[in-house]
């Protein structure tokens, strides 16, 4: 069974009269240990996919299964639940709290999602580690590189052992050799941990990382690579 599926998703905006289809009949099954990269220009709907995906916006049509589980069947608190435990996300904004040291930013997963126990503990160090910031766990995300402040927010979107992580142009912020190593880092914890990954880039570069890369215009997926 795939991670996620969606089905011939729509969304539709409508703004001074004017009708914008964000997304236009969709469909897309990501596969357990699959890392998909969203590309398109700017405009193209790719934010709003994500978003779709990630249960924080309702399709006007279509549907979202996540594990078989349809999206649009949960209660708001259900899904919110849901959300918390099944969905690693990282947004364009790392959205870090800023008073919580790097630990305690990760561990907070842990904490939403009543896991925070000595393994999750652990598996928190062990993250840390492998990104490259186990001499960081105790700084405050004010006193980390834009880079390192990218590293901390794919720790937690990780942490939780969440069968999807999605990612918003993880990149955006970062120099070249910062951004290889960062995607390539993402890359290797979703294809070891098995989860399934989908990560929205204006970066061919960083598109080669991806087993697919799915190009989307006005709405639609025009091709795939
Ligand atoms: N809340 C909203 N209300 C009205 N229109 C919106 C809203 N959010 C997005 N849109 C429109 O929907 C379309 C898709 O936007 P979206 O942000 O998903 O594109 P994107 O591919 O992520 O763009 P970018 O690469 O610039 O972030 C655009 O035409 C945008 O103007």
């Amino acid at each position: 069974m795939p991670t996620l599926e969606a089905h011939s998703v729509r969304k539709v905006y409508h703004l001074h009269g004017v009708e914008i289809r964000a997304v236009d009949d969709i469909s897309l099954a990501i596969q357990p240990g699959e890392f998909v990269a969203l590309m398109g220009p700017s405009g193209s709907g790719k934010t709003t996919m994500l978003a779709l995906l990630a249960g924080l916006l309702h399709p006007d049509a279509g549907e979202i299964r996540i594990n078989g589980q349809a999206l649009h069947t949960l209660r708001k608190a259900e899904l919110a639940a849901f959300r918390l435990s099944n969905i690693g996300f990282t947004f364009q904004a790392n959205n870090l709290v800023p008073y919580l040291t790097v630990r305690e930013n990760v561990e907070l997963m842990l904490r939403l999602n009543g896991k925070l126990d000595r393994n999750g503990r652990t598996r928190t160090q062990d993250l840390l580690k492998r990104l490259d910031l186990d001499n960081r766990m105790d700084n405050l995300p004010s006193q980390l590189s834009g880079g390192q402040q990218q590293r901390v927010a794919i720790a937690r979107a990780l942490v939780h052992e969440p069968s999807i992580v999605l990612a918003d142009e993880p990149t955006a912020s970062l120099d070249t050799n910062r951004a290889h190593q960062v995607v390539s880092t993402l890359a290797n914890l979703i294809h070891e941990q098995g989860r399934a990954g989908v990560m929205v880039s204006h970066d061919p570069r960083m598109c080669a990382y991806a087993d697919r890369v799915l190009h989307m215009q006005d709405g639609r997926l025009v091709e795939e690579s």
